[in-house]
């Protein structure tokens, strides 16, 4: 098989059971012509005139048989269990829906469970072959950990859960125990059942406690073609989703609660990862995805049985339940056949494959074996998987060789399990070491005896192997969480020297920002007052008189300049003026209004120039105590020429002086004041104008 598989679902709506009050609160519709899909309607809680309307190629209503689910939905997938494909069954819903009804089912209506395995049986009758074998194991997740329930229940340890080389998931230790028919099968399962964590909700008298999971796996072996396959199906009857509300749990069921409500959450996780095409799946968030990482985005083929209980008390619980099995819908797997080539390999290196310990067969099966009592503890050594009763008499000349532990979807730790192709049996490579011949020689007591003591001897050696591997896996995470805490301190200390990032930055960049501008401040200060000192020099010399012309002619000269545009030019030219009359404060706006205009790269327009005055008053303004001042009403072209023409006139040839290069006229400053009035965008505000 290849490509992808999508996980196919099916709803099943319950009948009402006694006490419950069914107000057909969840319909179920079908197509017309019943060639489309059909429909589970469900009522939106917070607006009961909206319904949600959730389409599955397979539902199933009130009146549905569990023959009709078995036939339409799991029948088919015998078949691809015996093509040595992976398949996986899972029931989904709250709790009392009816998921262990589906699976289960009762003695008067057998479900999924006892159907599979009668189809099994059927299939391998058809085949007509001799090499096909069944075997069987059956565990559960129980507050997070896995139990094997073909164990006693009181001595059953917690099982671990582990991952091989390439990769696959499995539960060390698990028990597989050989099936050769259905009567057989369940005598098992009837006993192990009773050892499944069920108990008394106000919802189920018989709600489970645990995620159950029953596999069943066969092998077929074709000598001729040297060559096996190994076919699952995984049987999964799921804890349901529990309102402790409805419940009505005590504090131990709340226990049990929240550790099925946990794991459930994690499974939505990692289906909708699975859907977000997300690179990391939360699988490891709990042990029943861990386990059902194969089903889910993984290498089987899924069948998801969604169940729900009828009426509105259930409607939410419901429509979580079809939101999830929408969500599943989606999600992809990648089937592959397992298949085995038997012919001889070359020989790996034997630590290559590192089985779990093998683990003897479980008490249910050991009738003759004399164990009791807590004291009854795996041993370690050899696996020794009790012969099936029906071929007990026929398996003389079978081979009592320990086998391989096998790995899959549940781990299925298994005496026939097919080891990895090119692997040579454990049986050959004690053959290599004793000589084959050798090996013809002895009585099968001291084969058998040889054999255990090799075992025993390898075993000792790969689990020393492995604990040296941990210890040394375990020294390299110390050393590396340990370079890593050094690298955080570091980087701690680091970031405590410097000044918090989320915090201070704005203020640090104000800062810096602030420290700038007084930079070019000062640079500007000093430029000016270099500038300045010369100006100052010379209008020291200068009779107030002369400096106020002079002041005067320079600003006229900055006028005619931020006319034509020159900004920097006019700029320079005011600050001279400056020099002059150090007090005009007019003058000292108009700086500031065109250093902002400069800054800015704004355009400066001056404000009109008012109209000269025929005459002006020789006395001007007086101040409160009589000193003469360049009022803030006094234009600055008010200012007189004459000194600005004497100095014109006494730089006549050769001069640098800026203010021969502008013939400064009359007419000029006449032009300047007719100019429009236009107003410069200037953040300063003015208190005049200039
Ligand atoms: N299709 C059905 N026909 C008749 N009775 C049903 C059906 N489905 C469920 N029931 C009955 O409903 C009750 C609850 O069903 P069941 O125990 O299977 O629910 P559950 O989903 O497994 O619950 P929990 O999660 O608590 O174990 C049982 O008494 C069961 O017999």
């Amino acid at each position: 098989m290849s490509g992808t598989h999508k996980i196919k679902i099916a709803a099943r709506l319950r009948p009402r059971i006694e006490h419950e009050i069914d107000d057909q609160g969840i319909q179920i519709t079908h197509d017309e012509d019943g060639e489309g899909p059909s429909w589970i309607c469900v009522p939106n809680p917070r607006d009961v005139n909206q319904v949600f309307r959730f389409p599955f190629t397979s539902c199933y209503d009130q009146d549905s048989t569990q023959e009709e689910i078995f036939e339409q939905d799991v029948r088919p997938l015998i078949d691809v269990v015996y093509s040595g494909v992976t398949v996986t069954i899972f029931a989904y819903g709250v709790t009392s829906s009816g998921k262990t009804h589906t699976m289960q089912g009762t003695k008067a209506y057998p479900g999924v469970i006892p159907r599979v395995v009668e189809a099994m049986f059927e299939q391998k009758a058809a085949l007509l072959k001799s090499n096909v074998e069944l075997a069987v194991s059956y565990m559960e997740i129980y507050k997070d950990e896995c139990y094997d329930l073909l164990v006693d229940r009181e001595t059953a340890p917690k099982l671990p859960v582990r991952e091989n080389d390439v990769g696959q998931v499995f539960v060390a230790n698990l028990s597989s125990v050989p099936i050769a028919s259905v009567e057989e099968f369940i005598a098992i399962y009837s006993q192990a059942s009773k050892q499944r964590s069920v108990g008394a909700t106000n919802l189920n008298r018989s709600s489970s406690r645990s995620h159950a999971m029953l596999t069943l796996e066969v092998t077929m072996t074709d000598s001729s073609a040297e060559r096996s396959l190994t076919g699952k199906i995984n049987l999964v009857d799921l804890a349901g989703s529990e309102n402790n509300k409805l419940t009505g749990n005590d504090p131990t069921r709340m226990a049990e609660s929240a550790a099925i409500n946990k794991s459930l959450s994690v499974l939505g996780q990692v289906v909708h990862a699975l859907n977000q095409g997300a690179s990391r799946i939360p699988y490891r968030n709990s042990k029943l995805t861990r386990i059902l990482q194969d089903a889910l985005g993984g290498n089987s083929v899924g069948l998801l049985i969604c169940n729900l209980a009828p009426g509105t008390k259930f409607r939410q619980d419901t429509l979580n339940t079809l939101n999830f099995a929408v969500r599943t819908k989606n999600v992809e797997n990648r089937p592959v056949v397992n298949e085995r080539d038997m012919r001889p390999q070359p020989k790996p290196h034997f630590a290559a494959i590192l089985p779990p310990p093998p683990k003897p067969a479980p008490a249910v099966l050991q009738p003759l074996e004399a164990v009791a009592g807590p004291s009854r503890r795996p041993r370690p050594s050899i696996a020794r998987v009790a012969p099936r009763p029906s071929l007990a008499g026929a398996s003389q000349s079978r081979s009592r060789v320990p086998r391989a532990s096998g790995i899959g979807v549940f781990g299925i730790q298994k005496g026939h399990r097919p080891r990895p192709s090119g692997v040579p049996t454990l049986i050959s490579e004690i053959a290599e070491t004793s000589g084959s011949s050798g090996m013809m020689q002895l009585t099968d007591k001291e084969i058998d005896e040889r054999i255990a003591r090799a075992v025993e001897v390898e075993v000792a050696r790969r689990l020393k192997e492995r604990e040296e591997l941990e210890r040394q896996e375990k020294e390299n995470i110390a050393l590396q969480l340990n370079l890593q805490i050094e690298r955080e301190k570091e980087r701690l200390k680091e970031e405590d020297q410097r000044l918090p990032t989320g915090v201070l930055t704005p203020l640090m960049a104000r800062h810096r920002d602030l420290d700038n501008e007084l930079r070019a401040r000062l640079e500007e200060l000093e430029d000016k007052y270099e500038r300045g000192t010369k100006e100052l020099q010379l209008a020291d010399v200068l009779s107030p008189a002369s400096r106020k012309k002079t002041g005067r002619a320079y600003v006229m000269l900055a006028r005619a300049h931020s006319e034509k545009g020159d900004l920097q030019v006019a700029l320079d030219l005011y600050r001279k003026a400056e020099s002059y009359v150090p007090d005009n404060v007019k003058l000292k706006e108009r700086v500031i209004e065109i250093e902002w205009a400069v800054k800015n790269g704004a355009t400066f327009v001056p404000s009109p120039k008012k109209p000269r005055k025929a005459k002006k008053t020789k006395a001007g303004k007086r101040n409160a105590v009589g000193k003469k001042v360049m009022s803030g009403d006094e234009d600055e072209e008010d200012m007189p020429m004459d000194g600005i023409h004497q100095m014109l006139e006494g730089e006549s040839s050769g001069s640098t002086n800026p203010l021969k290069r502008f013939q400064v006229e009359e007419d000029v400053v006449q032009a300047i004041s007719e100019t429009p009035p236009k107003r410069v965008k200037c953040e300063i505000k003015l208190e005049g104008e200039v």
